[in-house]
């Protein structure tokens, strides 16, 4: 049986998770659609990587967290995902609103409790925006400046979308898949000859 990376999806309450694995995985999603909070659901998808390889991932529909301020002795503020996903987890994909900028800074808190906790174990995160109104560029470049800057700094992709356009939401799950699974490298030890060896007998 091939690998099944395990993919956790997170952020702010209401900011669109479940819409985008609904869209991206069936097309179904359009705006006159109420999706009810989630507590947890699960999806399994086949998604084609850049190389051209079907690869099934297991993507983890989390609980929405509330913009909670949480003081902790360093004065930061403090998002929890629940212990066991940080356990399981080989990705995540962190989502925001880009009309909401209380979303953006969940997932900074987040992502703070994410490091903290993962170990050495390398994971893969991707940032969606979900644009979920059609903003003058103005009215939400703030955040979604802000979004680019944390992300660059965090060194993770940051990708625009919006949950009811399906095609917008295909390069991240496929750039998410590809890092996942990433092509086996070349082994170091030299190759095995398949031909016979001729011994020369010492005379
Ligand atoms: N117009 C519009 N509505 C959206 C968009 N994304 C989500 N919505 C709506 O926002 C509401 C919440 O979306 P969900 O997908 O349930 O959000 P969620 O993050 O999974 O919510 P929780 O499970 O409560 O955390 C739903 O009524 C969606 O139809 C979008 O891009 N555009």
């Amino acid at each position: 049986m091939g690998k099944c990376a395990k993919v956790i999806v997170c952020g702010m309450k209401g900011v669109g998770k479940t819409s985008i694995l609904e869209q991206v995985i069936y097309g179904n999603v359009h705006s006159s659609m109420q999706f009810y909070p989630t507590i947890e659901d699960i999806y399994v998808a086949n998604i084609e990587s850049d190389r051209g390889i079907k690869e099934k991932v297991r993507f983890y529909d989390t609980a929405g967290l509330e913009q909670s301020q949480i003081s902790t002795a360093h004065g930061t503020t403090n998002q929890q995902l629940p212990r066991h996903y940080l356990v399981l987890a080989d990705g995540y994909v962190l989502v925001y609103d880009t009309d909401k900028p209380e979303s953006l800074d969940v997932l900074i808190s987040l992502k703070k409790d994410i490091d903290k906790n993962k170990d050495k174990k390398e994971v893969i995160t991707v940032v969606i925006g979900n644009k979920t109104k059609e903003l003058d560029a103005s009215e939400y470049d703030s955040t979604l400046n802000k979004a680019v800057n944390w992300c660059s700094r965090e060194r993770i992709k940051h990708f625009c979308a919006s949950a009811m356009q399906r095609t917008t939401l295909f390069e991240s799950f496929i750039f998410l898949t590809s890092k996942l699974n990433p092509p086996p490298s070349k082994s170091t030890f030299p190759q095995l000859s398949m031909g016979k060896k001729v011994l020369s007998k010492e005379t």
